[in-house]
């Protein structure tokens, strides 16, 4: 019951808006936030085995673990054991976004190991099936299934769609200033008080009238992020200019290919030790 030879993305995850509203008595936040998704990332390819592995190759590759804790494994663990699937199946990453670093690539992995094995396993569940099983992954793996503009609340699993995309095709940029930056202490720098909630409608327009309840935090963490979003806002032609998730890749939006490019290739020269990637909100 195994298909050809088969490739997925797993697309850089964007919080155009993040709100962080109050600590749960779990230690987590509840939030809300406006997801959206670049039209590159991650590479995971899959061919014939009779077990399940993975090999990690690509720019980011290095030092990250290939063994049951890779959110890839865990995806694929998770969608064998609930459909009952025996065969084995020969994973390789192309690690291509930088890791621990607010673009959820690890979720966007274990999202896209769910697409792929679903078709090449030959389950053909539904989304709503998949996000079932991502939503036991991590709080960012269910709105990486899909990989589209979504709002999301609770910890960002309660997903809908919003009217009028104003941004799908938007060119964005990300920057990251090369330090890895983890989630947990981001939050818990977070100063609690709660800034009120992040507006409904076209998801642009709400983003532009919403914050990044994180930035503080993340900036106090890491300083850097303070001049990469200096120096995105000083880009001709940026519109929104922001840190995504918990840092500390941040990015800008632009109304042309041009902008963005022409703000990739400054930014590259003046930082090159920065990573920039550029493309479009898909
Ligand atoms: C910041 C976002 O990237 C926005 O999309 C996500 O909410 C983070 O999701 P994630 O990377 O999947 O985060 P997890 O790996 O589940 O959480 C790491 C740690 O961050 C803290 N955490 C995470 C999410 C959340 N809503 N509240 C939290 O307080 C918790 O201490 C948790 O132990
Ligand atoms: N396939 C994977 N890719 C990246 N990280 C992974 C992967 N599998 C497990 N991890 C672990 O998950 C941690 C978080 O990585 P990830 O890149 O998802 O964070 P992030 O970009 O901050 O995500 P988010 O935006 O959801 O906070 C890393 O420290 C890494 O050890």
């Amino acid at each position: 019951m195994t298909g050809e030879a088969a490739a997925e993305t797993g697309w850089a995850k964007i919080n155009l808006a993040l709100h962080v509203r109050r600590r749960r008595a779990d230690g987590y936040h509840d939030i809300e936030t406006i997801f959206a998704f670049a039209d590159f990332g991650d590479g995971l390819s899959v061919r014939a085995a009779d077990d399940v592995t993975l090999t990690i190759r690509g720019p980011f590759g290095e030092g990250l673990p290939a063994d049951e804790s890779n959110l890839v494994m865990r995806a694929a663990r998770a969608l064998a054991g609930a459909h009952g699937v025996r065969v084995g199946a020969a994973l390789t990453l192309d690690k291509r976004l930088p890791v621990a670093s607010g673009i959820g690539g690890g979720s966007a992995d274990a999202a896209a190991a769910l697409r792929l094995l679903n078709r090449y396993w030959e389950i053909d569940a539904d989304d709503v099936a998949l996000c079932a099983i991502a939503a036991t992954l991590g709080a960012d793996v269910p709105a990486c299934v899909d990989s589209h503009t979504q709002r999301g609340d609770g910890v960002g699993e309660e997903l809908r769609t919003l009217e009028g995309d104003d941004v799908r095709g938007k060119a964005v940029l990300l920057v990251n200033p090369g330090a890895p930056l983890a989630t947990g202490p981001v939050f818990a720098a977070w100063d609690g008080i709660d800034r009120g909630a992040l507006a409904f409608g076209p998801p642009l327009a709400a983003a532009l009238a919403g914050r990044n309840d994180l930035q503080t935090s993340a900036v106090s963490l890491c300083p850097a992020i303070g001049t990469v979003l200096n120096v995105l806002a000083a880009q001709p032609g940026a519109l929104l200019v922001r840190m995504s998730g918990s840092g500390a890749t941040c990015f800008a939006l632009f109304d042309t290919d041009a902008d963005a490019e022409a703000a990739q290739s400054a930014i590259a020269a003046a930082h090159p030790g920065w990573w920039a990637a550029a493309g479009r909100l898909r």
